[in-house]
């Protein structure tokens, strides 16, 4: 059995800040884990680093869930993203260590493909309504059949979303939090003009996508979801902050627009009752910050019970260990619902060269044995970690808002 010998937390900033767990085993054989938590960083560095490694070495690294329990139940504090996201790490790492040892990619020891490829979404987004389809439209002849639309807000000076480039977006983005200020009213006033623009030029052979951002109350998600039903959206997400699950019964109760929630959820006890009691429609949690493929895996076990499908996380500031597991596990589950494909910059990729590949709409994760991905230290090495934040969201008040 391979025996872990060490571990170490390599951070490295190729254009934004990636933290990388990376597991050796006696006999050679390496595993990578992704252990990044935007604009804290260096809290999971340190929990890895100062509390975890130390419990790891000497470990049978084939023991993936007796490790799991061990750091999950050892910890005492548990849950919580900073927890997670370290225990996904080392779950990361050690699946990629097991799919290596037996020669076979992750997805076969997760029980096989259950389709072609896992389909995902583009992120067109727009100052103005005209650039936002226009992007849209570029994203549908690259063969996306899934795209999300975030534009400009006019009067305000900036939004989630929305980025000077169109192609990248990194919302962590000083070495203070940005304060961006918001109106809800300017804001569900635009959405429909957006969807009715795109629809008309993109027609309706394309699933189309938005991202609310925590930012609406449940009645105001409601009016927003009612307001685009005429244009099917895929999913409105984060319709009202997450952690409110019993809010999301209201907006059930006035609208048939499905609801995707969970980026920030951090294990199963977080969206329990939103599964279980069907308010939402996907669940968007993911290995990096809900514990890694292990209780990925439970999630969508348990979302699968209910008629819920995955639509997991997949922002840049998620790093190409976390999508190279996302894809394996996406792969191989019953009730995949589509992956978030926020791509990352050529930067980031010569950092953590990659299986996985993007085809008619979908990605596949390769056939490489284990996760088929890797970290390159001598290029992560170039790029010392710099703080950034992710920016803070007041109303035209001063009110302190979700962002
Ligand atoms: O759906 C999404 O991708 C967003 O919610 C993310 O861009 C999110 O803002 C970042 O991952 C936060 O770090
Ligand atoms: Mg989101």
């Amino acid at each position: 059995m391979p025996k872990i010998v060490s571990a170490r937390v390599i951070v490295t900033s190729p254009g934004r800040n990636f933290v990388t767990l990376k597991i050796e085993c006696d006999d050679g054989t390496t595993g990578v884990g992704d252990a990044t938590l935007n604009g804290r960083e260096l809290a999971v560095a340190s929990y890895l680093a100062d509390h975890v490694v130390p419990c790891l070495i000497g470990r049978d690294a084939h023991r993936i869930e007796d490790i799991w329990q061990y750091l999950y139940k050892g910890a005492y504090w548990r849950r919580g993203p900073v927890t997670m996201t370290s225990i996904a790490a080392v779950d990361m790492a050690l699946w990629d260590i097991k799919g290596k040892v037996a020669g076979l990619p992750v997805y076969q020891l997760l029980g096989g493909a259950s389709r072609e490829g896992c389909m995902v979404y583009g992120h067109a987004n727009g100052t103005t309504i005209g650039d936002t389809v226009a992007a849209a439209l570029d994203y549908q002849r690259q063969g996306y059949r899934a795209i999300r639309l975030q534009c400009g807000v006019p009067g305000m000076a900036s939004t989630y979303g929305v980025s000077g480039d169109k192609y990248f977006y990194e919302p962590a983005d000083a070495d203070l939090p940005t304060e961006n200020i918001w109106s809800t009213a300017r804001y569900l006033r635009v959405v429909p003009e957006l969807f009715a623009a795109a629809r008309e030029a993109l027609g309706w052979d394309v699933h189309l996508l938005h991202d609310v951002h925590h930012r609406l109350t449940p009645i105001e998600a409601a009016r927003l979801g009612k307001d685009l039903e005429p244009y099917r959206p895929f999913w409105i997400e984060d319709a009202t902050p997450a952690e409110d699950q019993e809010a999301f019964r209201l907006i059930r109760q006035h609208t048939t627009t499905p609801l995707a929630v969970g980026e920030i959820f951090s294990s199963v006890w977080d969206c329990k009752a939103l599964i279980e009691n069907r308010l939402i429609d996907y669940i968007r949690a993911t290995v990096l910050h809900a514990g890694g493929i292990t209780h990925m895996r439970q999630i969508a076990s348990l979302a699968d019970l209910h008629q819920v499908r995955t639509g997991c996380h997949g922002a840049t500031d998620l790093s190409p260990v976390t999508m190279a597991a996302a894809l394996h596990l996406g792969l191989a589950i019953p009730n995949f619902g589509i992956q978030e494909y926020m791509r990352h910059t050529p930067e980031t990729d010569a950092v953590f060269p990659h299986a996985y590949r993007f085809a008619d709409g979908m990605l596949h994760p390769g056939e490489a044995p284990g996760l088929g991905v890797d970290i390159d230290e001598a290029l992560a090495a170039n790029h010392p970690y710099a703080r950034a934040y992710l920016p803070v969201n007041r109303l035209e008040d001063g009110t302190m808002w979700s962002w």
